[in-house]
């Protein structure tokens, strides 16, 4: 089977914005209810890498009609402080969600930061009661990345039940939760790290590889099974041929779209489906607010029938 360059890509962008456009009518519905979705970010310190991710969110959260606040806090902002800063926007009825940007200062526990956002706010699907969630197979709010990661694969069209997946990188964010929605759709999985004994055994084997580790060029074509649908997860900046700073995956693309099926470009596959579906999950998170205040205080028919 032959294939063109860029039918073997699996672009995030056309897949963002149906993603987007369908946000943008519910969050016009909700607004014109009287419940205008609105996320608020904190960010820790000055992070480049996260400069661009907010930046994208700002962006996109504009277009589907998502009110965007943005709270920087200096490096040096104690645990302390920023548990207060959540307390508060917790209790703000104002606003939908609140994602924390990883990765924080080092003196800043994440852990306790991600704890202390409202399960009912957490719209990055980092606490603990979010993950739990996803172990019990109830999958519509999921942290955003590897969400993003599992919806490009579903763009292949390949069946999920009984798929041979292997993920590379074991990370809270990203490894861990896509093998978890992975395994719910049925999927067989093995998740590879760095005490893995042989990589390249594990990945030849997949018929959808997944990484995210940091590592550029990690994945060679030797590694890669013909066919395979491979979804790089990698961002890592480095200095091009041309001396000017670019973007690169963990996937050595070039070699590896001649042996997959299907590759995720890196910019262009993955980045941009985790800013659509951190709007989705903003909005998935006010319908729960929602349905919980209509519970408790009963829609205004009922409260008149008392
Ligand atoms: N709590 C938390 N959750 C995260 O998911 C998280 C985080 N912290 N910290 C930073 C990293 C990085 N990240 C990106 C997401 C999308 C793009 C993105 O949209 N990239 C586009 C555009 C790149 C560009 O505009 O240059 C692309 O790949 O094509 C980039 C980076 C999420 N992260």
């Amino acid at each position: 089977m032959t294939r063109t360059d860029d039918s073997r890509y699996l672009k995030g962008g056309p897949v963002a914005q149906r993603i987007i456009a369908s946000v943008r009518e519910d969050a016009a519905i909700a607004t014109a209810e009287g419940f205008p979705p609105k996320l608020v970010s904190i960010t820790v310190g000055d992070i480049a890498a996260v400069d661009v991710y907010v930046r994208n969110q700002r962006a996109k959260a504009a277009l589907a009609g998502i009110g965007f606040e943005e709270r920087r806090f200096a490096a040096d902002t104690t645990a302390g402080e920023l548990e207060a800063a959540i307390h508060g926007l917790n209790a703000d009825p104002r606003v939908t969600g609140i994602i924390i940007q990883r990765p924080v200062p080092a003196h800043i526990p994440i852990k306790t930061l991600q704890a202390a956002v409202h399960p009912l706010k957490d719209v990055e699907g980092m606490h603990p009661a979010s993950i739990g969630n996803i172990v019990y197979n109830q999958l519509d709010l999921a942290p955003c990345t590897a969400a993003a990661s599992v919806e490009l694969l579903k763009e292949t069209g390949l069946e999920l039940k009984g798929l041979e997946v292997v993920v590379v990188g074991h990370s809270e964010i990203v490894g861990k939760p896509i093998a978890f929605l992975l395994m719910s759709e049925g999927a067989t999985v093995t998740v590879c790290h760095h005490m893995t004994r042989s990589l390249a055994a594990h990945a030849r084997r997949a018929d959808a590889l997944f990484v995210a580790v940091g590592k550029p060029r990690l994945i060679k074509a030797d590694m890669v099974k013909p066919g395979a649908a491979v979804i790089d997860i990698g961002i890592n900046s480095e200095i091009g041929p041309d001396g000017e700073t670019r973007i690169v995956g963990d996937v050595d693309t070039d070699s590896v779209k001649e042996v997959a099926s299907w590759i995720t470009p890196v910019p262009g596959g993955v980045g941009p489906l985790t800013v659509a579906i951190l709007l989705r999950n903003t909005m998935v998170a006010l319908n729960r607010q929602r349905a919980l205040y209509r519970a408790t205080y009963g829609v205004p028919d009922q409260i008149a029938a008392e």
